[in-house]
């Protein structure tokens, strides 16, 4: 390991999020010096806010539903859900109470030296670190800056909603008790995915979102399935919603929607995310401080020396994005040879019972494109496993093709284990498995993914 004087280093990385953690950690072993800063905790919104509790939380709410199931489908059963159980996993195994202790020795056992701070950007070769106790460690870096800063929750500006003790999936991962009644503005991953947790559980959920269904981002026909799904276990959803005016009060909340009002104890605002490049000193990097996003090249370069990685970048938030780009940014600073970032076949689930998986481009989005499309559709409640399978077959599996190519671009996979199945399809896009060959394939039966072959079959 090299011993570098104070202010110096090889990589300075901004932000200790899965993939700057990963990048950090992986350029340390490959011996340069390497200094990470996080200004809160190493490893990012994944383990701490999001993905990690967040799957906690479904699982056991996955459980209360399966425990349910059993007088359809096998018997009798008494199931009573019990918060303290998941808030004490959570606590315990996923966040050690919210220390980052173990990830900050994981890195700093690679040789990287990590700082705690806010970073900010005054060259392409300099990094300033403030420190809570507002101590200020400024770098000069030789060789590169990786920005891995990710997002903070946006918040709407809706009269009346500033000021009020709204939650935010921070907030929302923290709850020790639950209330009895919970308004979610936004059904996208996150609100949806909360919103049939804390239902499970007993609280009464509504969901209020402004584009007429939820999960707006993927096919219509997924949003329209979920929402029935959800009234169907006594979720309400208010799609197509705009809210003029929120009132916080002794007795909770309470949304105008303009005719209509939806009142609950507690308020959790997932109405997506922002970055904060202005806050980060881009401009010191020639960058536009009022974009939304870092813009970077197909190596995740920003500008010479400086790389970006992560939700910031806009290229899909999610944990296995960055994680994906780091590999790729990891390369091109070592000068090893390696593709070039490829994002036609991202995938991405949200895990609701059913869950949504999805990969590459949804139909509008193909059309959009330009692209001759051909779509292909089944229900997986009317497949034979879907049958078999009884209460909970809920789901669906459409692909979209590129009909000239004769190629997937993009499929839907929603249903029990919807992100399993969704590996096939994931596959077949990534791969451009002509769709002649995936016709001919062999199918288990009865398993779900075995339902792609009716979508097959249906495509025109
Ligand atoms: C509720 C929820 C559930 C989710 N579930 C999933 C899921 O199931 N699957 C999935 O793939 N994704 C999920 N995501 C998304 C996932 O959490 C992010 O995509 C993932 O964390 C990757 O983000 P990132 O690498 O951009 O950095 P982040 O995880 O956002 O980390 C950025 C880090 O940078 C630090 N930072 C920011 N600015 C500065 C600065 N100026 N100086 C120093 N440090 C700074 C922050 O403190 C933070 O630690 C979920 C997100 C949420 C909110
Ligand atoms: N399972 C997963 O992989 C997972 C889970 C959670 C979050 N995430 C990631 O985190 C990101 C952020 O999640 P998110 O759910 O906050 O964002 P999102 O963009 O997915 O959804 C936000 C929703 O809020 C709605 N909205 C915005 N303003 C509104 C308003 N004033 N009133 C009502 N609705 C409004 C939008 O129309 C949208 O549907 C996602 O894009 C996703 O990439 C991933």
């Amino acid at each position: 390991m090299t011993t570098e004087p104070a202010g110096q280093a090889d990589v300075v990385v901004i932000g200790m999020g899965p993939g700057g953690e990963h990048a950090a950690s992986r350029l340390a072993e490959a011996g340069l010096s390497v200094v990470g800063v996080d200004r809160r905790l190493v490893g990012g919104e994944c383990p701490y806010y999001g993905c990690v509790p967040t799957k906690m939380m479904v699982r056991a709410a996955g459980l209360l539903a399966e425990g349910g199931r059993v007088p359809q489908l096998a018997g009798s059963s008494t199931v009573r859900g019990d918060w303290s159980l998941v808030a004490g996993r959570i606590r315990q195994q996923a966040t050690d109470n919210w220390d980052d202790k173990v990830a900050v020795d994981r890195f700093t056992s690679t040789g990287g030296r990590f700082l705690r701070g806010e970073a900010t950007l005054t060259g392409a070769d300099e990094v300033l670190v403030t420190g809570a106790d507002g101590t200020e460690h400024r770098l000069t870096v030789r060789k590169a800056i990786v920005i891995n800063a990710g997002t903070e929750p946006a918040v709407p500006p809706i009269p009346g909603l500033a000021g009020t003790p709204y939650w935010t999936n921070r907030d929302a991962v923290r709850l020790e008790e639950l209330p009895g009644s919970l308004a979610i503005l936004g059904g996208g991953a996150i609100g949806v995915e909360f919103a049939q947790v804390f239902a499970r559980f007993g609280v009464a959920v509504t969901v209020v979102e402004a584009q007429p269904r939820l999960l707006a981002l993927e096919e219509p026909e997924a949003g329209e399935l979920l929402a029935e799904v959800f009234e169907s276990e006594g979720i309400t959803v208010c799609a197509g919603a705009k809210v003029a005016g929120i009132e916080h009060g002794d007795e909770g909340f309470t949304l105008d929607l303009g005719g209509s009002t939806v009142s609950a104890e507690k308020l959790l605002v997932a109405t997506g995310r922002r970055t904060e490049l202005a806050k980060l000193g881009v401009g010191a990097i020639g960058v536009d401080e009022k974009a939304r996003f870092l813009e970077v090249d197909e190596r995740l370069r920003v500008t010479d020396g400086v790389w970006a990685v992560g939700d910031i970048t806009g290229k899909g938030a999610f944990t296995h994005t960055s994680m994906y780009q780091a590999d790729v940014v990891i390369a091109d600073i070592l000068g090893r040879d390696g593709p070039p970032a490829d994002y036609r076949a991202m995938p991405r689930v949200t895990f609701t019972d059913p869950e949504v998986g999805a990969v590459g481009l949804t139909e509008a989005q193909a059309r959009e494109r330009g692209i001759s499309v051909r779509t292909g559709r089944t229900d997986l409640a009317a497949s034979s496993r879907g049958w078999i399978h009884g209460a909970g077959n809920e789901g669906l599996i459409k692909v979209v093709e590129d009909a000239e190519r004769g190629v997937l671009v993009g499929a839907t996979a929603m249903g029990p284990e919807g992100g399993e199945i969704l590996g096939a399809l994931a596959v077949a896009v990534h791969g451009e498995v002509p769709t002649s060959r995936l016709r001919s394939m062999i199918y288990a039966y009865p398993t779900f993914h075995r339902a792609i072959s009716s979508a097959l079959a249906d495509l025109s």
